[in-house]
């Protein structure tokens, strides 16, 4: 069965969805959806009703009563063997109902997790799940009903669950597109990286994008199952003695020269009832930007060179056996590389033999030139570098966890509880389908375990502490009501609010507005002191790094070139990248590179 509303067209919808009360002014904004919807409900309603409001038995025959005309007693008239046109109906509606609901949810049932799934993991699930629908869709629709028919009997069940089944592959392609668009959102690494599990990212996040566009090609397929069981019934498919639209649309035709008006009434309403379900499924589309273009795609930037090392900040910080530890390190990554395939089949080393320690309430800032993997080294310390990315460590342990064997269970535990993040682009990282609130509260009772009113008072306080000027109010509000420093302040209440030891803060800053960015490092500094957290933050401006930083390690083309403490760095560069980087950044270079740091800078 294949509906005209492909993947393509829809799959973009996923990073369109607007808040529920956004879609619901702009479909009532839709008159002909308005109209088509109440028209729908009318009929829905008066058949539902038909035990109550039907005149007549639809199946009592009276052969006096025979093709009677319109009358106060029968306001439809009757048909050729005396039953009342109007009873048959009400009752037949009921009929089409059913049958579009079974259809529908087994379509449902079947493609939405599927889809969901494939769309989400990819790998062998998506080539088998793709394969079985596209084999499904090669089959010969019509024998199979022959078949589910003669061996399984004209009951509506069997039937339409037949029907439901050949439907399903257009709602896994649907479902599974859109997935497919989704699954690489920011919001969607947000969500990860604030601990939730597959399952529930899956649920809260993915399914709430995926929804919208099933809606719309939902009431599409409902509509043709209407028309799909009635033409059954009108080629004799179904059972003769069920009062149905099919039915008495196939009784109208045998006798259409004699009584050629008994066409009018089923015909009338199989035509208005899916042509409503099309208007209302094509106003739901409008409402929801279905067909808009993705908005926000990766940046995936070329892979980096990596030459000399220069002189390596290994060479201050090893010891003898390659490996020194402290009592006060929470983070240490020794030997980590990252490699992705390259065009020409090889790889290509993005990150190279980079050596890290953090120490517990200690600031550590990653800075360098961009494309200098400064993100991936972070990446890999959070287990969050996409599927082709490959990873080597010769050791990397957050607070005595080995990150490198830890299961992909452990991880999720940690990430959002021991460690979190900042990201650069506030604004793609929440989630646009949920309020403030939600958001902050779902990780809250999830890692926490507590009640949804202390998660929520628990929000409150952090927002207040994050500098949110009407905590109360930015709960009930969605992302787009937020300007960008507000929804880096949001993001930072939520990074924090689960207690992380380690908060990992890519560029932070960057997408905001100049004077917001001061604001927002000083929370940052604040937030790390009162709390004791180790800091990750990554920069290419050396004034954040005189800002908020206790240590610095410099990266370039991949490898981690010098790291000194920051008034070190600043009074005594070694290596000739970190003396360009400082006079690239300082005004005076002669004043500055001598012994006193930037202003600001505090040692
Ligand atoms: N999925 C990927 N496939 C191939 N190469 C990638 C991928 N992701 C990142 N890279 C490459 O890795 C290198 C390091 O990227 P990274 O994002 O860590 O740089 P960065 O120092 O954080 O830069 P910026 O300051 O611009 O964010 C870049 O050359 C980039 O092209």
């Amino acid at each position: 069965m294949t509906v005209p509303l492909d993947e393509t067209v829809s799959g973009p919808v996923a990073a369109e969805s607007l808040p529920q009360r956004r879609r619901l002014k702009a479909f009532l904004r839709n008159p002909v959806g308005v109209v088509a919807a109440s028209v729908l409900l009318l009929i829905v309603l008066l058949c539902l009703l038909a035990p109550l409001i039907a005149p007549y038995d639809p199946l009592r025959i009276t052969l006096i009563d025979q093709l009677k005309p319109i009358s106060w007693q029968h306001w439809l008239g009757t048909d050729t063997q005396g039953r009342d046109v109007l009873s048959r109906l009400l009752y037949g509606g009921r009929v089409s109902l059913r049958a579009g609901i079974i259809m529908i949810s087994t379509a449902m049932a079947i493609g939405v997790p599927t889809g969901l799934l494939a769309g989400y993991y990819s790998k062998w699930f998506d080539s088998l799940a793709s394969w079985v629908a596209g084999l499904l869709m090669s089959l010969p629709q019509i024998l199979i009903l022959v078949v589910v028919i003669s061996s399984l009997g004209s009951g509506l069940a069997p039937t339409m669950i037949a029907l439901g089944v050949l439907a399903s592959p257009d709602i896994f392609r649907l479902t599974r597109g859109v997935v497919i668009g989704v699954r690489d959102e920011l919001f969607i690494d947000a969500a990860r990286v604030s601990g939730l599990s597959d399952p529930r990212i899956i649920f809260r996040h993915v399914l709430a994008v995926v929804t919208g566009p099933v809606v719309v090609l939902g009431s599409f397929v409902f509509g043709l199952a209407i028309i799909v069981q009635a033409g059954l019934e009108f080629l004799g498919f179904g059972d003769p003695t069920r009062p149905s639209w099919g039915n008495m649309l196939s009784d109208a035709f045998a006798t259409i020269y004699k009584a050629p008006h008994l066409v009018y009434a089923p015909g009338a309403m199989i035509g208005v009832t899916a042509m409503c379900l099309v208007l209302v499924s094509a106003a739901i589309a409008d409402s929801l930007g279905v067909g808009r273009a993705s908005r926000r795609k990766r940046n995936h930037r070329m892979p980096a060179r990596h030459q000399d090392a220069g002189r390596d900040w290994q060479q201050r910080e090893l010891a003898d056996d390659g490996m020194e530890y402290s009592a006060g390190d929470l983070l240490t990554v020794r030997g980590l590389s990252v490699r992705y395939p390259s065009a020409g089949g090889g790889r290509s080393t993005v990150v190279s033999s980079v050596c890290l320690t953090v120490n517990r309430g200690e600031a550590l800032g990653i800075v360098g030139e961009s494309g200098s993997g400064k993100s991936q080294t972070v990446f890999a310390i959070l287990g969050l570098l996409p599927p082709e990315a490959q990873m080597d460590a010769q050791s990397m342990v957050l607070g005595g966890v080995n990150l490198i064997d830890a299961s992909a269970k452990t991880l999720q535990q940690l990430r959002g509880g021991a460690m979190a993040y900042v990201p650069q682009e506030p604004m793609s990282n929440l989630d646009p389908s949920f309020t403030v609130g939600s958001q902050l509260i779902a990780p809250m009772r999830y890692k926490l375990k507590i009640s949804k009113s202390a998660a929520r008072s628990r929000a409150i306080a952090l927002l207040e502490r994050v500098g949110i000027p009407d905590p109360q109010r930015t709960m009930a509000a969605y992302p787009h009501e937020l300007s960008g420093g507000m929804a880096q302040r949001v993001l930072i209440a939520g990074a924090v609010s689960c207690d992380p030891e380690l908060l990992v803060a890519d560029e932070p800053t960057t997408a905001l507005d100049v004077t917001v960015q001061a604001e927002v490092l000083e929370l940052l500094r604040e937030l790390q002191k009162e709390r004791n957290m180790a800091l990750i933050i990554v920069t290419h401006n050396l004034g954040v790094i005189a800002d908020i930083c206790d240590r610095v390690a410099v990266m370039k083309s991949g490898e981690i070139v010098e790291t000194a403490s920051v008034a070190e760095l600043f009074a005594h560069p070694q290596h000739e990248y970190t003396k360009m980087l400082l006079a690239a950044t300082l005004d005076d270079a002669p004043g500055r590179a001598a012994s006193a740091p930037p202003t600001g800078f505090a040692p």
